[in-house]
């Protein structure tokens, strides 16, 4: 592994039992995630990995060589969070074993349960990566914070005076409904983009890419989010996806203060208690993502990152855990409680449109045959 090759980062992740209820992770859970790791490195089928956690989530992070979709990569991340299922069987956590939808591994994780956000890259001579955790929320909780990121001038400088970010960037954009993408260019059609991604529980942000004559090729992800739906997959409420991203930094890039930047805004996104309600995200350190009222508000964790020449993690850098975001931790309690104060009513709780993915319907059920016709 050396500066110029190819490598993979692969964030998987799954919520296999909280504690208590769906608040946080286990330790014994990660203890026995990070001894399944280390015998894959050792064994090198990784090069390096991470655990880490965010609410009621388990988070692999992990370099190795064998590109995006690897069946070797996603069995090793199933096989984990199969024995620290065993564990959260053994000690009666809650929900054990709740993302893993399928019962037999079947070649790739999507579609099973776990969020997936993979790249492939070309090691550059410095490599600073942000990976972003989130609990409580859905992917399109990313449309805003990355499009501010590489698109928006009033949130990274480098996009006005840095020469090699002038030209913008291309976005990839799913509706996840339809099941299909479109890419579309930045600075030219920010409208288009934006007219897309402002409906952020259809239309997801799903990767970033340079345009021709930047330093990184053209078909180089410079962001991945993962994009999976789990209701769509279970068939039934089981909980929010929870999602959790990649972003490169620096150097023709946005510079890791712009990558963090968009977070001293807790925007309002939807998820919070059962899936089903809007409310800040809140900026923490891992230590304090712990949704704990009203199973929130939503948290999202930013660790940074160095990727050695020999594909090793050189961190991770809890990079929330700086009094520079205690102002946005406050502003989301603020909003918080104003949101609260809406009870069962909309925009705090979700439009109906959005309900129909959780257990609501099954309690309209039982009006249906009340209703009769209006003269
Ligand atoms: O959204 C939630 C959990 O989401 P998560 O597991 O983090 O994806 C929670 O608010 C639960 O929906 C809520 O605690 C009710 O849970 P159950 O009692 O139905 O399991
Ligand atoms: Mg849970
Ligand atoms: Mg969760
Ligand atoms: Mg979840």
């Amino acid at each position: 592994m050396a500066v110029g090759e190819k490598i993979t980062i692969s964030v998987i992740k799954a919520d296999i039992g909280g504690w208590p209820g769906h608040s946080r992770v286990h330790p014994q859970l990660v203890e026995t995630a990070e001894e399944v790791l280390a015998k894959a490195q050792e064994e090198g089928t990784i090069i390096d990995f991470y655990v880490a956690t965010c609410g009621d989530d388990l988070q692999l992070i992990m370099t190795h060589k064998k590109g995006v979709d690897s069946s070797e990569i996603h069995g090793l991340a199933w096989r984990t969070f199969e024995e620290a299922t065993k564990v959260a069987k053994e000690l009666g956590l809650y929900g054990a074993g709740q993302d893993l939808l399928k019962d037999a591994f079947s070649g790739n994780v999507r579609g099973m349960g776990p969020g997936v956000a993979e790249m492939e890259i070309t090691l550059r001579k410095s490599e600073p990566i942000v990976t972003f955790h989130m609990d409580k929320t859905e992917p399109g909780a990313f449309n805003l914070p990355i499009f501010r990121m590489f698109a928006d001038p009033f949130n990274t400088a480098g996009l006005v005076i840095d020469p090699n970010m002038h030209m913008g960037f291309r976005f990839e954009v799913w509706d996840i409904k339809e099941h299909k993408r479109v890419i579309l260019n930045t600075p030219e059609e920010i409208y288009d983009l934006l007219a897309l991604i402002g409906a952020k529980s259809r239309y997801v942000i799903k990767r970033v890419f340079p345009k021709e004559g930047h330093k990184i090729a053209k078909d180089e992800p410079v962001a991945v989010i993962s994009t999976e739906k789990l209701y769509e997959i279970a068939g039934e409420y089981v909980g929010k996806d929870d999602p959790v991203a990649i972003v490169r930094a620096q150097s023709g890039l946005p510079a890791l203060g712009e990558v963090l930047e968009p977070f001293a805004f807790p925007h309002l996104v939807s998820g919070w208690m059962r899936g089903s309600h809007n409310g800040p995200i809140m900026p923490v350190p891992m230590h304090q993502a712990n949704p704990t009222r009203f199973d929130g508000p939503p948290r999202v964790v930013a660790l940074g990152w160095q990727i050695s020449p020999e594909g090793k993690l050189v961190g991770p850098v809890d990079l929330f855990d700086d009094p520079a975001f205690d102002g946005a931790r406050q502003k989301a309690v603020e909003i918080a409680e104003y949101m609260r104060r809406h009870g069962p009513f909309e925009p705090h709780r979700l439009p109906m449109e959005d309900m129909e993915y959780t257990t609501l319907p099954g309690v309209l059920e039982k009006l249906k045959d009340r209703f009769e016709p209006v003269e």
